[in-house]
């Protein structure tokens, strides 16, 4: 993979998919196509993306039982995308099933804790502790079932790094110091994830919102 922004374009228009992804494509390392692109436009929207001829990122954040989700990535196969999430909470044998099922091409990475969720968020939904000590569970359930990396924020990618040196580490939720967090709780920098092992960076309404995306995305690589 070439440069480590992967662009989220996350609109269910399809021709302001391309017109962004054609603006920014020489500042970013791929585009990332998540549920509100795919619930839109399906398989042939991510087929006519991949005619741009930028690395797919397909962030389905699969999550169901082990046959669903094997058979749901058995289902994408042939859209070879080069990166495909699950969500890890479904436990090793979903992921063991995704991996199985996944071109050799396909890194699959899982959704430890979401990076709009904080402390009071898991606690509401029964997870004791902090997102910290979750994600590092996770990412070791990960590596035992023999997926390619994880999805973190920023603020745990140091610690999820030392626990699996040889993982691939996506960062979501970067935001320009200047930036609007938006949703996103769990936020840092784009150079302070780098610095702290991100393998690649998902960037989506830093650039997709500004006036001009191909001037943010420039200054967004501008940092790096
Ligand atoms: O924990 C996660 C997992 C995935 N995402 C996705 O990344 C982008 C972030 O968009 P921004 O506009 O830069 O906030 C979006 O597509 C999410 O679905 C995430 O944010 N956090």
């Amino acid at each position: 993979m070439s440069g480590p922004i992967f662009v989220a374009l996350d609109t269910p228009d399809l021709e302001r998919a391309k017109t962004i992804a054609g603006k920014v494509r020489h500042h970013v390392g791929g585009i990332k196509l998540g549920l509100e692109f795919f619930a839109a436009n399906g398989r042939s929207g991510v087929k006519e993306m991949a005619q741009l001829g930028l690395p797919i990122f397909l962030d389905l954040k699969l999550h169901d039982i082990p046959n669903t989700v094997g058979k749901a990535v058995q289902a994408l196969r042939d859209l070879e995308p080069a990166v495909l999430t699950v969500h890890a909470a479904g436990g090793r044998a979903m992921m063991e099933d995704a991996k199985a099922a996944a071109p050799s091409g396909t890194k699959v990475v899982a959704v430890t804790v979401l990076t709009s969720l904080d402390g009071s968020d898991l606690s509401s939904i029964g997870l004791a502790g902090d997102p910290h000590a979750q994600v590092e569970r996770l990412t070791a359930l990960a590596r035992e079932a023999g997926l390619d990396g994880v999805v973190c924020s920023g603020a745990e990618v140091k610690a999820a790094k030392k626990l699996w040196p040889g993982g691939f580490f996506v960062v979501p939720g970067v935001r320009p110091a200047d930036g609007e967090a938006g949703d996103q709780k769990r936020v840092v920098t784009p150079r302070q994830a780098l610095n702290d092992g991100a393998s690649i960076l998902v960037v989506g309404r830093p650039i997709t919102a500004a006036a001009d995306p191909d001037e943010a995305a420039r200054a967004i690589e501008a940092t790096l």
